[in-house]
């Protein structure tokens, strides 16, 4: 942790639903797996950015490069998967929808089949081991790889939402914005709707990708993530907007990954305050809290202290994120009842 965080946001039950697996992993883990790992020459201050730091988006995607190389093997994904569950239940979060591409290592064994295995076996674990939280998995798709690729992670998708009880509910499409179009893409995403996965889709993270965005949007995805773009005032258009709110699709919003990121210049001009404005569903998230050095708490606490939110609307906030889940209806009706409960303590 960087900065202190108030204890109210530490107990605020909270809703994660945009958190990449290879992101989040907290120093301490990566410190592990580095010294499992000593040949690479890898050291911790190559996989997080600090306090104040700033990279491009074109450096954040070298830096998951460098964790991809540390987290290779089923015992890398196990370890490292259990840690970030329970570091985001410490975190007072009370369902994590985590998502991560499956890889395959021809050096470890590895193939995305025991990839996702591995994740669900953690998620399972922690379950098990009494953590309070509950978890899902979005199997995700990295734009770079094209056609084919994201074709075969639909499939996969498919056959583990039909094989893991239910714990993966949906895709997401994630990678370097800037690399591939999406209409190459369209046609898995397409068949991964229409066999009941959820989507999640990265939307206008960068300039310049009205064309695609436009084009994605037809779908409708589920959820959108970051959609830094979509606004007239930056560049999107009212059309993207509007179709936006006529699907009612939520936004997931992550300050810290954009403001470090470049992609937005300061809090205080994070397009939060534009879709908040509008009442439009928006779910705070972290993206990639390793890397990023964040954690939802200090989310919240930002969001509210960037744009003047009380106490009050910081709950109404967690508690509508609840609504934009990817699980059934009676995880729903369980969360409400969560917050429910909790309300009393966390206002004492
Ligand atoms: C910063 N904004 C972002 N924009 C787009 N994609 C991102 C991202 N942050 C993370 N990822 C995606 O998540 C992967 C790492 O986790 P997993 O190996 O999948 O668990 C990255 O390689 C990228 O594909
Ligand atoms: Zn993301």
């Amino acid at each position: 942790m960087e900065s202190e965080t108030d204890i109210f946001y530490k107990e605020l039950p909270k809703v994660e639903l945009h958190a990449h697996l290879n992101g989040s992993v907290s120093v301490q883990t990566i410190e592990k797996v580095i010294s499992r790992k000593p040949h690479l020459n890898i050291e911790q201050n190559m996989t997080a950015i600090g306090k104040g730091q700033r990279r491009t988006l074109d450096e954040c995607f070298q830096v998951f490069k460098v964790i991809h190389q540390l987290v290779d093997s089923e015992e890398d994904i196990l370890m490292v998967a259990t840690d970030v569950i329970k570091e985001f239940a410490a975190d007072g979060v009370k369902y994590l929808e985590l998502r991560s591409t499956p890889r395959e290592e021809t050096k470890t064994g590895l193939t995305k089949k025991s990839y996702i295995e591995t994740v669900i076996k953690a998620i399972q674990q922690c379950k098990i081991d009494g953590v309070d939280i509950d978890v899902r998995f979005l199997v995700a798709i990295d734009r770079r790889n094209g056609t084919e690729v994201a074709m075969e992670t639909v499939k996969l998708a498919e056959e583990f939402m039909l094989s893991s009880d239910g714990l993966v509910v949906g895709l997401d499409l994630s990678g370097d914005p800037t690399v591939g179009h999406g209409k190459d893409l369209l046609p898995a995403l397409q068949k991964a709707k229409n066999c009941g996965l959820k989507l999640s889709l990265h939307l206008s993270e960068v300039p310049t990708q009205q064309e695609e965005t436009d084009l994605l949007l037809n779908l409708p995805p589920d959820r959108i993530g970051h959609g830094t773009f979509l606004h007239p005032e930056v560049g999107g258009s009212q059309s993207l907007v509007d179709k936006v709110r006529k699907n009612n699709i939520p936004l997931e919003l992550c300050l810290t990954s954009n403001v470090k990121g470049q992609t937005v210049p300061s809090y205080s001009k994070h397009h939060f305050n534009y879709w908040y404005q509008l009442g439009h569903p928006s779910v705070i998230c972290t993206d990639d809290k390793g890397v990023f050095s964040t954690d939802l708490s200090q989310e919240y606490q930002l969001a509210a202290s960037t744009f003047g939110l009380s106490h009050e609307d910081v709950w109404k906030l967690s508690q509508q994120a609840i609504d934009c889940i990817f699980a059934p209806d009676d995880m729903i009706q369980q969360l409400k009842q969560k917050w429910v409960d909790m309300k009393p303590q966390v206002f004492k």
